[in-house]
């Protein structure tokens, strides 16, 4: 393409360049090159005597043919804004809005070659299994898909289990307290994400992974396979009825349920051994931060007949206005009394 251009020595060029880019009227979508010594500058527009006086005097502005740049739109570039939206896999999640969907879809999969399905949430996270439902948008028709995170892959239906990518930093924080020969026990796994990357990062002798939705599970094992993991036991149960199986085994026990952690307190008690630490979840308002989880976790240890000490406490993510999503991590002290 013909375009206006400046032309000046290459020893010039670079100083050329950041001025005309100062007043923006660098042409960023062409080619600039050099020939005979000279560089080629394209300019979206002629450059006013200002800027001329701030190039070097032998700078000269010309025509010449230009190479366009494919450089790929930005969402912003196609839409004016970025629109909100998570990636699972191939698998792009936007917050529904049926005015803008479709435009959004088709931004995102331009945007994004790697994905392959836009899907918008038309419900919040509910029920006992934690899952949202979604519409397909666009792509090709499927909920299913492979996450890779941490150099680990997990297999799963975004619609049959939870699963977020938010919480990537939070497994790694976790991972890095797990020492080689421990005994961790996920009450709330989900698909694995805590007990996969525990399992094949940490040298752990053993990651039990219990959940009680059959679709979670089924994914579980799957992904126990997928990532060829010998070290992870599956359980589909209830926590709490799982618990006495596991009774003082556990170095590290995983509490990742934030809404409901707290009913299961004294089955993770029973379940860590003496000295292995709770990693509690729990949803709490800002003014009840962090007094009305330790009262939570207080009245649990009074009724197991145990001590613990704090060993840290933190906000992980924030989960809705004046509501985080915080994790505090105690050290259990104390067994139960054998039963009569
Ligand atoms: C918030 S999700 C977390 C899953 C996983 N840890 C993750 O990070 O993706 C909580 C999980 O607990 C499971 N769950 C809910 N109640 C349970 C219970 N009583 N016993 C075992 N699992 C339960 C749900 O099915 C869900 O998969």
């Amino acid at each position: 393409m013909r375009k206006i251009c400046i032309r000046v020595p290459v020893k010039m060029g670079e100083r050329s360049r950041c001025v005309l880019l100062d007043h923006e009227i660098l042409d960023p979508g062409y080619r600039i090159f050099s020939s005979d010594g000279y560089l080629y500058i394209p300019l979206i527009k002629e450059p006013s005597s200002i800027i001329l006086d701030q190039l070097p005097e032998c700078a000269e502005v010309k025509e010449q043919e230009f190479e366009k740049l494919n450089k790929k739109p930005t969402l912003e570039d196609l839409l004016g804004f970025v629109p909100q939206y998570e990636i699972v896999g191939d698998i792009a999640i936007t917050e529904s809005d049926p005015e803008n969907e479709n435009t959004v879809a088709e931004a995102l999969l331009d945007v994004h070659p790697s994905i392959k399905t836009v899907i918008a949430s038309v419900s919040p996270v509910e029920g006992e299994y934690r899952i949202r439902k979604y519409r397909i948008i666009k792509g090709r028709p499927t909920t299913e898909t492979i996450h890779k995170e941490h150099g680990c892959r997990y297999f799963l239906d975004i619609t049959k289990a939870y699963f977020t990518p938010r919480l990537s930093t939070e497994r790694d924080r976790i991972l890095s307290q797990i020492s080689p020969g421990d005994v961790v026990v996920d009450m709330f796994a989900g698909i694995g994400p805590y007990s996969i990357l525990i399992a094949k990062k940490s040298g752990a002798k053993k990651v039990v992974a219990i959940d009680k939705n059959p679709d979670a599970v089924v994914y579980l094992q799957r992904n126990v396979d997928l990532n060829r993991l010998y070290n992870v036991e599956v359980v589909e149960s209830d926590a709490y009825d799982a618990a006495d199986q596991y009774k003082n085994s556990a170095d590290h026990v995983i509490m990742n349920l934030p809404h409901s952690a707290h009913e299961f307190l004294e089955p993770a008690l029973r379940i860590s051994k003496e000295g292995g630490i709770v990693h509690f979840y729990d949803i709490i308002h800002e003014d009840e931060m962090f007094e009305g989880s330790l009262r939570k976790i207080e009245t649990a240890c009074k009724r197991s007949n145990k001590s613990i000490q704090i060993r840290d406490h933190r906000i992980v993510r924030s989960y809705a206005p004046h509501q985080y999503n915080i994790c505090i991590e105690f050290q259990v002290h104390g067994t139960e009394k054998p039963s009569a």
